[in-house]
C-alpha cells in the first residue's frame, strides 16, 4: 500500500528536486525565488540597468571576454548575423534584452527577420486594438453583454469577488475590454497569473483548484462538462487524480502536496524495504476452500486436520481459530478454516487477500454446479491458482469425462486433459488422495514464487476473525502474512491497538511468537476488529494510540455513507482514485444465447489499456453472491432481461453496486464504450516548439538569472515546457516562468528574434545554453 492516500503507487514527491544528471556534469543549483517577479519588476531592473551592469567577469560574461563586453557568439546560428536590419548582437555592454535592431533598412535576404521596433509594436497594436473595437454599435452590444453576464455573476455566483477576478491574463483582458499589457496594479496583484506547476493540498475542490493553478473556475468548469461529462459546480469536490488530469489539460503540472500521517508512516513501514526483500524467504502457502454446496469442503478441512496436525499431534486440535497448519513431509500449509466463497469474498472486499491458492472442491458424483462455477469466479477474480479436490471420489458411477469436460469448458482443463489445471482425486470419508493433494499444494506453493516474507521484521498480517471473550477482553485470530509477532509487541489492526498480552497458536499452545503464515489467537487489543482488517506492528503505545484514533474517525465518516462503489459514471474518477485499470463486469443474462452475443459485443470494445474483464458470466437471475462478488471486485453487474433476486436488492442497496438492467444488446455496449472511454488514459504527446541559445546570462537579485536569448529555431512559448541542454546534455527540466521582447512579456517569440527568458526555479543558465521548448499536449482517446 502507498503512504498517501493518493492511491498512487508512488506516494508523491514533497517537493520535486531538480534532476542532478549523471553526478559527473556540471553542478546545477536552483532556488526559488523569495519572490515570484512581476513583469512590471523585471522591467523596473531592467531599466535600472541592473540587466546589463554586469561586472567584469561577472555572471554571464565568459572567460577571455573584454571586460564589460558582451560574451562571444558562437552559438549563433549561421544566417543569425549579418545584414543591416540583423539584431546587432556585438555592441559593447549591449543588454540583449534592451537591445533593438537599426531600423530603416530592410533585411538582408537570409538575414534574420527584423524585430520591430516598440514604436511599431505600439502602432501595431494600436491598429489590432481599433480594428477590433468595430463600430460604436459593436462596442454597445459587447458592453451590453458584459454588464448582463456581471450581473448574472453577482447574483448567482457562490464564489467571492477574489474568485470572480480569478481569470487568466487573456480572459481577463478578453471580458474587460481592457488594454494589453495595462498596469493595472490592482488588478494584477488579484489575478493570479496562470502557472506552469503547482501545488495543492487535499481536499481539493474547483475553486481551490482554480486558485492554486490560476485558471478561472468556470474554464475548469466548462471543461470537466465537455471532455468529461460532468456537471458540477464551484464547490465539487475533485479526485487527486481527476485534478492532475484538468490542470494538466491547461498545461499546468499539479502536485498534490500530503501531510505525513502517521497512518502513512504505518503503512510505508509495512512494505517491506529493500534489504528485507533480499532477506525473503518462503513461507508456508495459505490455502481457502471453495466450492458447491454439500460437495464436501467442511469434510474435506476436517479430514485434512485431523490426519495432517503439526508434528503429529493427532486430537491435539483442542481449540477452533478459524485457520490452521498442517505438516506435509516436513513443509508447513496453512488452511483458513472458512470454507465457502462468501467469506472469501467478504475477506476480498475488505481490502484482505490472505490466500495464496484455492481448493475448489467437485464432487465427482454431482460436477461443476452454479457454485462451483460462482467460487471459480471468485478466485479468478482474486487471481489465485486453482487446484480441484475431484471429492467423492469413493462413490460409483463417476463419469470422469463429463467432469474434465465441464471443468474446461470454465477454463480449467485438467492436466490430465492436455489443460493445466491440477487435479487430484479424494475422499474425505476413506481419506483417499489426500497427501496427494497436499503435495501438489506444495508444488503450487513453490511454483508461485512470490509466496516469500521476512521472518525478521515486524508483524504485518490480517484479522481471520474476532470476539470480547469473557476475563480475556479483545481476542484476535489473526494470520501473520510477513513478519514475526512477538508476545510484548504492540500493534493496531483495524481501529483497535493494544500491548500484545499473550499469544496461542491452532492448538491452544501458548507461544510467544509466530511468524510468516502463521495463525495465531492474539489478546491485548483495546477494540474487537473486523475479520479482513490489516494488522501491524508500530513502535510504541503513544504511536498506536494516534494511528487508532485517527482511523476510529475515519470510520465514523464513512459509516456516514462516504462509501462509494464503481459504477459506470463514476467508473472514470474511480480508476484514478483506486486505479482501477480494467472495467469489472458480471454478466448475467436470460438465456445462454444473449450471453454469447453480448460477450461477443463487448469483445469488439477490448482495448489493451482497459481491459474488460468478464469476471462472472451466467443465466439466471442475479444473486446475493453476485453482489459480494461485485463488491469484492469494484464490478459492475450487468443483468440481460433479467431481475436481481430481493436479498440482492437489499445487498446491491447496502453495498452501493450498480446494477444496470439492459433489454437490448446495443444499450449495454453504447455505454459501457462511453464509460471506457471515460477509462482511456490521455496520451501524453510532447509536441517539440522551438529552440533558444543564451546569449548572456542575468542574475537579478531576488529574481534570479533572466536569460537574454536568440531563438534558433522554431519559437519559444510562454506557456512551454522548456529543457535546458549544455554541451548536448540536459542540465535541467522545467517550464518558463517569464518571456519578453523588450519591454512586453510576450506570449511568444518567433525564429530568428531576440527575447529574454526566466526559467521557473533554475538559475543556472550560462552563456551558449540551449532552451529546448516544448508542450505537453493531452489527447483524449476515443475507441
Ligand atoms: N461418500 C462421500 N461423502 C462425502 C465426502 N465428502 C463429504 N461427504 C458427504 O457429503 C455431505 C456434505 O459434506 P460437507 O463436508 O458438509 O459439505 P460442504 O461442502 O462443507 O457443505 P456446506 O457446508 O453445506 O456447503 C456430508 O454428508 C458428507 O459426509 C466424500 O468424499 N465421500
Amino acid at each position: 500500500m502507498p503512504p498517501v492516500a493518493s492511491q498512487t503507487s508512488q506516494p508523491p514527491p514533497r517537493r520535486p528536486a531538480p534532476p542532478r544528471p549523471g553526478g559527473g556534469g556540471p553542478e546545477v543549483k536552483t532556488q526559488r525565488p523569495e519572490k515570484r517577479y512581476t513583469p512590471e519588476e523585471l522591467m523596473a531592473m531592467m531599466r535600472s540597468g541592473q540587466l546589463g551592469t554586469q561586472a567584469p567577469g561577472g555572471p554571464g560574461s565568459r572567460p577571455g571576454g573584454a571586460p564589460g563586453s558582451r560574451p562571444g557568439l558562437s552559438g549563433r546560428p549561421a544566417g543569425a548575423t549579418g545584414g543591416p536590419g540583423a539584431p546587432r548582437p556585438g555592441m559593447p555592454g549591449a543588454n540583449p534584452l534592451l537591445r533593438r535592431p537599426a531600423t530603416g533598412a530592410p533585411a538582408a535576404p537570409g538575414s534574420a527577420p527584423v524585430a520591430p521596433t516598440p514604436e511599431e509594436e505600439e502602432d501595431r497594436k494600436g491598429k489590432a486594438g481599433a480594428a477590433r473595437l468595430g463600430t460604436p454599435a459593436d462596442r454597445a452590444g459587447r458592453r451590453a453583454k458584459r454588464n448582463e453576464r456581471a450581473t448574472e455573476r453577482r447574483v448567482t455566483s457562490p464564489m467571492p469577488a477574489a474568485t470572480l477576478l480569478n481569470e487568466t491574463d487573456d480572459d481577463g483582458r478578453r471580458s474587460r475590454g481592457g488594454r494589453k499589457g495595462s498596469r493595472g496594479g490592482h488588478r494584477a496583484a488579484v489575478v493570479p497569473a496562470r502557472k506552469s506547476h503547482a501545488q495543492i493540498e487535499p481536499p481539493i475542490n474547483v475553486r481551490s483548484l482554480s486558485e492554486a493553478i490560476g485558471i478561472r473556475a468556470n474554464d475548469l468548469i466548462k471543461r470537466m462538462m465537455n471532455s468529461m461529462g460532468l456537471q458540477v459546480n464551484i464547490n465539487a469536490n475533485l479526485e487527486e487524480e481527476s485534478a492532475v488530469m484538468l490542470a494538466m489539460e491547461f498545461g499546468v503540472e499539479l502536485e498534490v502536496i500530503h501531510e505525513r500521517t502517521a497512518e502513512d508512516d504505518l503503512l510505508e513501514a509495512w512494505e517491506p524495504d529493500e534489504a528485507e526483500v533480499l532477506n525473503q524467504v518462503p513461507r508456508p502457502p495459505v490455502i481457502t476452500i471453495l466450492g458447491h454446496v454439500d460437495h464436501g469442503k467442511t469434510s474435506l478441512l476436517d479430514r485434512i486436520r485431523k490426519s495432517n496436525v503439526v508434528s503429529g499431534e493427532s486430537g491435539g486440535i483442542t481449540q477452533h481459530i478459524g485457520a490452521y497448519q498442517v505438516e506435509h513431509e516436513g513443509k508447513l500449509l496453512t488452511f483458513v478454516d472458512t470454507p465457502g466463497h462468501e467469506a472469501f469474498t467478504a475477506m476480498r472486499a475488505r481490502g484482505a487477500n490472505v490466500t495464496d491458492i484455492v481448493v475448489l472442491v467437485v464432487a465427482a458424483d454431482d460436477g461443476v454446479m452454479p457454485q462451483t462455477q460462482e467460487a471459480i469466479a471468485h478466485a479468478k477474480a482474486a487471481d489465485v491458482p486453482i487446484v480441484i479436490a475431484l471429492n467423492k471420489i469413493d462413490l460409483p458411477n463417476v463419469n470422469l469425462n463429463k467432469i474434465y469436460g465441464e471443468l474446461s469448458q470454465q477454463d480449467l482443463a485438467p492436466e490430465e486433459y492436455g489443460g493445466d489445471t491440477p487435479v487430484v482425486k479424494t475422499s474425505a470419508v476413506t481419506g483417499q488422495g489426500i497427501p496427494e493433494l497436499l503435495e501438489m499444494l506444495g508444488i503450487v506453493a513453490e511454483l508461485r514464487c512470490e509466496i516469500l516474507a521476512t521472518p525478521s521484521r515486524p508483524a504485518t498480517g490480517t484479522c481471520l476473525e474476532a470476539s470480547i471473550s469473557e476475563g480475556r477482553g479483545v481476542v484476535a485470530t489473526v494470520l501473520v502474512q510477513d513478519g514475526t509477532l512477538k508476545v510484548g509487541d504492540v500493534m493496531v489492526c483495524g481501529d483497535g491497538f493494544g500491548r500484545v498480552r499473550a499469544l496461542f497458536d491452532d492448538k491452544g499452545n501458548s507461544v510467544t511468537e509466530a511468524g510468516p503464515s502463521m495463525p495465531v489467537e492474539v489478546s491485548g487489543l483495546d477494540e474487537v476488529p473486523t475479520a479482513g482488517e490489516k494488522f501491524g506492528v508500530v513502535e510504541d503505545v503513544s504511536r498506536a494510540r494516534e494511528i487508532a484514533e485517527t482511523r476510529r474517525l475515519r470510520t465514523r465518516g464513512v459509516a456516514l455513507g462516504e462509501r462509494q462503489a464503481v459504477t459506470l459514471e463514476n467508473l472514470y474518477s474511480k480508476m484514478a482514485e483506486q486505479k482501477l485499470k480494467s472495467l469489472n463486469l458480471i454478466l448475467k443474462t436470460d438465456v445462454q444465447g444473449s450471453l454469447e452475443a453480448l460477450i461477443k459485443e463487448l469483445e469488439k470494445l477490448e482495448n489493451p489499456e482497459v481491459p474488460i474483464r468478464v469476471l462472472l458470466k451466467g443465466v439466471g437471475g442475479i444473486s446475493e453472491s453476485d453482489i459480494l462478488l461485485a463488491d469484492a471486485s469494484q464490478a459492475i453487474v450487468i443483468g440481460f432481461r433479467v431481475a436481481p433476486e430481493d436479498r440482492a436488492v437489499t445487498l446491491a442497496d447496502e453495498k452501493k453496486i450498480d446494477i444496470r438492467r439492459y433489454d437490448i444488446i446495443y444499450q449495454v455496449t453504447d455505454e459501457i464504450k462511453k464509460a471506457v472511454e471515460g477509462l482511456l488514459v490521455p496520451e501524453i504527446k510532447e509536441v517539440h516548439l522551438g529552440r533558444a541559445v543564451v546569449r548572456q546570462a542575468f542574475k537579478i537579485s531576488k529574481v534570479g538569472t533572466v536569460a537574454g536569448c536568440f531563438v534558433t529555431q522554431g519559437s519559444i512559448e510562454r506557456a512551454a515546457k522548456a529543457r535546458i541542454i549544455r554541451e548536448g546534455r540536459e542540465i535541467y527540466k522545467g517550464s518558463l516562468e517569464a518571456l519578453k521582447r523588450f519591454k512586453d512579456d510576450v506570449k511568444e517569440v518567433r525564429e530568428g528574434f531576440e527575447c529574454g527568458i526566466k526559467i521557473a526555479n533554475f538559475d543556472d543558465l550560462k552563456t551558449d545554453d540551449v532552451i529546448e521548448a516544448y508542450r505537453i499536449d493531452v489527447i483524449r482517446r476515443t475507441l
